[in-house]
């Protein structure tokens, strides 16, 4: 875990404020505590200061260094409702809507990073995908260039001679339940520079399917097979390659035997599934069968860093996506 440590020495640096609108929950109190004890971050956590405060000391954790927020009687209710409404003017939102909304943490929560008064976000530990996503997406959006969201885990395997010593990077894994061949393209694009960025790996990105190089013929095939071409040109100097089968991907013996002469087949570093029915199962099966440890999913692509989890989350799966979170702030 070399790299998490090397993440969390780099958010120590960097010093950022993270909200936790899951702040009444019990693991993100854990949570808490120790990035704290450890400086990972400043954090902010959102809910009733109360309910926080009991909760907190059930459990044995200490944030006393949090900043605690009640999103439903915050001073600051009346610029972000105002802000709301600016940024959602053509859906036609009303003042009297925004301020609504603004009682649900996962809408406060952006609306801290929309207007600077916090650097990041991290939340899905009790909240499914759906709901973190949307208040994201309507009001901090995506980063210029960026049509699409997707999620990526980097996973740690305990077997070191697959991928980036024993780190691969899986996506979409929690975003886009059926993407086109042009949105898979993007997926694969974004995953290999979230690799790149975050890994520190030199990507070979294998574009997976039940497939190899046209071994069957389906239209599910032709999707994945469009968006290696459509990927090859959106990025020339990418190592990508397509479509192909797990094992072609990721065991040198069958690469060879069945897409010989590609420079990503039996080295795949980053596994880009179809769909999120192949990610979302996929993921949890490396991390439930084979004992990987699983971070993420981090969110590639949107304007600000906001990041989920698994509602099967551990203490130190929120630290560490904490610690990622902080250094996508840059
Ligand atoms: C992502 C998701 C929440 C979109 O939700 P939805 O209810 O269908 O919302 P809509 O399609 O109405 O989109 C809401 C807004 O988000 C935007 N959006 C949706 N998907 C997006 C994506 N992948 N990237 C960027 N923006 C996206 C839409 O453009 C829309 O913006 P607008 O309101 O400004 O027009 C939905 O696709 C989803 O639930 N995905 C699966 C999540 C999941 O359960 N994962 C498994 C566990 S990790
Ligand atoms: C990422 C993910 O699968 O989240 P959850 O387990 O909460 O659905």
């Amino acid at each position: 875990m070399e790299l998490l440590n090397q993440i969390k020495e780099q958010a120590r640096k960097l010093n950022r404020t993270i909200v936790l609108p899951e702040g009444e929950e019990i693991r993100t109190l854990k949570a808490t505590d120790i990035i704290l004890k450890e400086g990972i971050a400043k954090i902010v956590l959102l809910g009733d200061p109360g309910k926080i405060a009991h909760e907190a000391e059930k459990c044995g954790a200490k944030i006393e260094g949090a900043e605690v927020i009640n999103p439903k009687t915050s001073g600051k209710r009346d610029t972000y409702a105002d802000m709301m409404v600016e940024i959602r003017k053509k859906k036609g939102l009303t003042r009297e809507e925004a301020l609504e909304m603004l009682n649900d943490p996962l809408v406060y929560g952006p609306m801290m990073i929309k207007a600077g008064d916090a650097d990041g976000e991290i939340a899905g530990a009790i909240n499914a995908t759906g709901d973190v996503l949307r208040p994201a997406f309507q009001f901090v959006k995506t980063m210029p260039g960026v049509s699409v969201v997707s999620g990526a885990f980097m996973m740690f395997l305990k077997d070191k001679s697959f991928g980036h010593d024993g780190v691969l990077v899986f996506a979409d894994c929690a975003v886009m339940p059926d993407p086109d061949a042009q949105q898979l393209a993007e997926i694969a694009v974004t995953t290999a520079k979230t690799a790149n960025a975050i890994v520190g790996m030199d990507p070979k990105v294998a574009m997976l399917s039940f497939s190899t190089k046209g071994s069957a013929k389906h239209d599910l095939v032709y999707k994945v097979a469009q968006a290696t071409k459509l990927a090859k040109s959106m990025a020339p100097e990418l190592k990508i390659d397509g479509e192909m089968q797990l094992d072609a991907a990721l065991v040198k013996e069958v690469g060879e035997l069945k897409a010989p002469g590609s420079e990503v087949a039996g080295q795949a570093n980053v596994l880009v599934f179809p769909g999120l029915e192949a990610g979302n199962i996929g993921y949890k099966l490396v991390q439930r069968l084979a004992g990987a440890e699983a971070v993420g999913p981090v969110l590639q692509g949107m304007a600000a860093p906001i990041n989920d989890l698994s509602r099967g989350c551990s203490v130190s799966d929120i630290v560490n996506m904490v610690a990622i979170t902080a250094n996508q702030a840059q």
